[in-house]
């Protein structure tokens, strides 16, 4: 198979879908790899490094995909990129379709064979391929989250742990699944009071066991979200209903009962977003916007200002699954792996994840009953 690795397109996304280390492994199988000059550079990984793993480099992103039988990337495609979009091509990424419409139509309508990392699930119900990138924006987030609590940076002006005679902030997280408890790991560790929501009791009583003590639980209800978003300074959005548009949880009434100069970190923008108030996605060069007075920040990227450590994780990841695509083909791939039959998003022009399809208000098409209509 020809594997194809163009350059990301997103505002300051740095990463990239295969490393030196990953060609090696998809030569070792016997493919060829294809990547866009420069394609890495933002990682520290150099076109020479890639030549040496035995990639060839091509001079524009339009050659890379035109020649590949599968496309890996990080992110979504833009809309730039949909004219390279082919009837079989191979789309191995971050899709995040739940709030994007045009690019589902557009996939459908090409009838591109689009696999998202985000909807890979393995029958113990994790998310491999979205945990590494989850525990960076977990992580991120406190640290972002204390940055804009500085004055400087419109926030109200205080410290996340205070300080011997002044309290710490309040952090609320709101999803205790992998970027909760990664948010809570950071902030418990700086020294900031710490509240966390989830819906799940189960997930409240580990999370209770793990911090002994030095993160308060509550159950995720409106009431209580309420009650604990009143005094927060910072709050980070962390739900997570795979491959659905996420749930909005916080109202633009509980947003206006913060104080002025507390900041949200909504993490779970790229499935639409957790937060009433947030009404559209910021970027790394532009993150943030003040609503009711309060610092908004809901960049869809966020590893991507990190990607020397990003770009290692997720493709530790992802390549042994995009090796069993390579390896097996797509069809036989996803016979053969649950895991990875759940991440088929779009198969010859049907939406084939019932979250995504629901969340679009499309038509949902089981995926055997496509596979089965394929021609042999
Ligand atoms: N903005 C960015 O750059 C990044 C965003 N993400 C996103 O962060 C979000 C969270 O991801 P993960 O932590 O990996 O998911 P996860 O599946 O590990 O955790 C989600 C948690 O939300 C909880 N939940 C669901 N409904 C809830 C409700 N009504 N109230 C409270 N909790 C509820 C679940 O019980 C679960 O514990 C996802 O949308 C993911 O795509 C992840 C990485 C980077
Ligand atoms: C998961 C995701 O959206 C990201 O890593 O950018």
């Amino acid at each position: 198979m020809i594997i194809g690795v163009p350059k990301e397109l997103k505002n300051n996304e740095n990463r990239v879908g295969l490393t030196p280390a990953g060609v090696s492994a998809y030569r070792q199988a016997g493919h060829r790899v294809l990547v866009e000059t420069l394609a890495g550079a933002g990682s520290g990984f150099f076109d020479e490094d890639y030549l040496a793993a035995g990639a060839e480099i091509f001079s524009s992103a339009r050659e890379v995909w035109q020649h590949a039988d599968m496309i890996c990337k990080v992110k979504e495609p833009l809309p730039e990129e949909y004219a390279y979009f082919r009837e079989n091509l191979i789309l191995f990424t971050y899709l995040h379709l739940a709030p994007e419409r045009e690019l589902t139509a557009e996939l459908c309508a090409k009838k591109v064979v689009a696999i998202a990392y985000e909807t890979i699930q393995t029958d113990d119900g994790s998310l491999p391929l979205l945990m590494p990138m989850s525990e960076v924006a977990g992580r991120m987030s406190v640290q972002i989250g204390a940055q804009f609590l500085e004055k400087p940076h419109g926030g109200k002006g205080i410290l996340l742990g205070g300080v011997p005679g002044v309290p710490p902030a309040h952090v609320v997280i709101v999803g205790g699944g992998i970027v909760g408890t990664n948010a809570a790991r950071m902030a418990v560790g700086m020294g900031a009071r710490v509240t966390l929501l989830d819906i799940h009791a189960g997930r409240l009583r580990e999370l209770d066991d793990l911090f002994r003590g030095r993160l308060h639980t509550l159950m995720s209800n409106h009431y209580n979200i309420a009650e604990a978003v009143q005094s927060a300074d910072l709050l980070i959005g962390a739900v997570l209903i795979p491959g659905a548009r996420a749930p909005k949880l916080v109202t633009e009434e509980m947003v206006k009962s913060m104080a002025p100069g507390s900041v949200i970190v909504d993490v779970a923008i790229d499935q639409g977003g957790s937060i009433e108030t947030i009404d559209r996605i910021t970027t790394h060069s532009d993150p943030t916007y003040v609503k009711h007075g309060v610092v908004h920040y809901a960049v869809a990227n966020m590893p991507g200002a990190v990607p020397r450590t990003s770009t290692i994780a997720l493709t530790n990841v992802t390549i042994p699954y995009g090796l069993m695509i390579a390896n097996k083909g797509y069809r036989t791939a996803i016979a053969q792996s649950r895991a990875l039959a759940r991440g088929v998003n779009v198969l010859n022009g049907h939406v084939v994840y019932e979250a995504v399809a629901r969340s679009l208000n499309v038509p949902f098409v089981p995926l055997d009953d496509v596979l089965q209509d394929l021609p042999t």
